[in-house]
């Protein structure tokens, strides 16, 4: 499926090459749902992806199919990017439940991926105070979960997955749970960090709005079966903030997302 531009033509990111590739993935359930079917798509470095659907398309199975948590039943995913030593493809997973050890300070939570590649606190330290810088939370290193706000717990989260200095991010609805100053929030935020290091994110979301914020490009999919009913890049340029969520442009891009998710919707009803 060609890609369609919406917007001015202004500010278009130049072709970049493939990090992901998904080729034609196929998967069915063991109780014979079929949750996608020959979903192909590249994720192109840099790109900020939005995978947008209604609640059941398969889009965290895609997510998971990309981090190997399970398997496609048939297709296959390939980096055309990397060489056969590397084997973490540089992924980092945010999921939308934060998924914090209530027991250990956020400082021990942000540790535990190098922890568990065997990298012993003193050597992870700097590390991981870079990481809590990079979320705002360097002065809560001794802090526990419990006293932390939900936007608090998301940042230890995300901050959790960046320790690694991951190049793909891949986040599962993970501002959904936070009410709206906090999400603008996080969303403004995750937006800075993305264009300082140059990461390609694959997020997904419900949301036309969240979508259109931060996204270059929208992959709408449609449900029974899962696949993508539509590609569109998104040219209105960074950095993006309040005066952008306000404006007649941006409004402008949420119709006609909103009405490409309105037409995968309908798509299902008539299966
Ligand atoms: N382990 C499983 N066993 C059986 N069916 C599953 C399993 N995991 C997901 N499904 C089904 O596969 C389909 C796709 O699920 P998935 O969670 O990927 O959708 P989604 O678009 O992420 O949904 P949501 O937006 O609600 O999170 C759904 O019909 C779901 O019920």
């Amino acid at each position: 499926m060609t890609a369609k531009v919406i917007g001015t033509g202004q500010g278009a990111l130049a072709p970049a090459p493939a990090v992901i590739s998904i080729k034609q993935i196929s998967k069915t359930f063991s109780n014979g749902t079929v949750a996608l079917r020959e979903m192909s798509l590249d994720i192109r470095q840099g790109e900020f992806v939005s995978l947008l659907g209604p609640s059941g398309c398969g889009k965290s199975t895609v997510l998971r199919i990309v981090t190997s948590l399970t398997g496609p039943t048939t297709g296959r995913v390939e980096w055309p990017m990397e060489t056969a030593a590397q084997d973490d493809h540089g992924l980092s997973f945010v999921f939308q439940e934060p998924t914090l050890m209530p027991w250990a300070t956020v400082f021990g939570n942000v540790w535990l991926p190098l922890r568990l590649r065997g990298v012993t606190k003193r050597d992870a330290y700097d590390r991981v105070m870079e990481a809590l810088e990079m979320v705002g939370l360097a002065g809560f290193a001794e802090s526990y979960p419990r006293e932390l706000s939900g936007g608090m717990k998301m940042r230890v989260s995300i901050a959790r997955a960046l320790v690694t200095k991951p190049k793909v991010l891949l986040m599962d609805e993970p501002f959904a749970a936070l009410d709206e100053i906090t999400r603008f929030k996080l969303n403004n935020d995750l937006l800075h960090l993305w264009e300082t290091f140059g990461w390609t994110v694959v997020f997904v979301t419900h949301s036309v709005f969240e979508s259109v914020y931060l996204s270059n490009r929208i992959v709408v999919m449609a449900s029974r079966p899962g696949r993508v009913v539509n590609d569109m890049r998104l040219d209105a340029p960074y950095p993006r903030g309040d005066e952008f969520r306000t404006s007649a442009e941006y409004g402008d891009y949420c119709r006609t997302v909103s009405e490409a998710l309105h037409a995968a919707m309908d798509a299902n009803d008539h299966l």
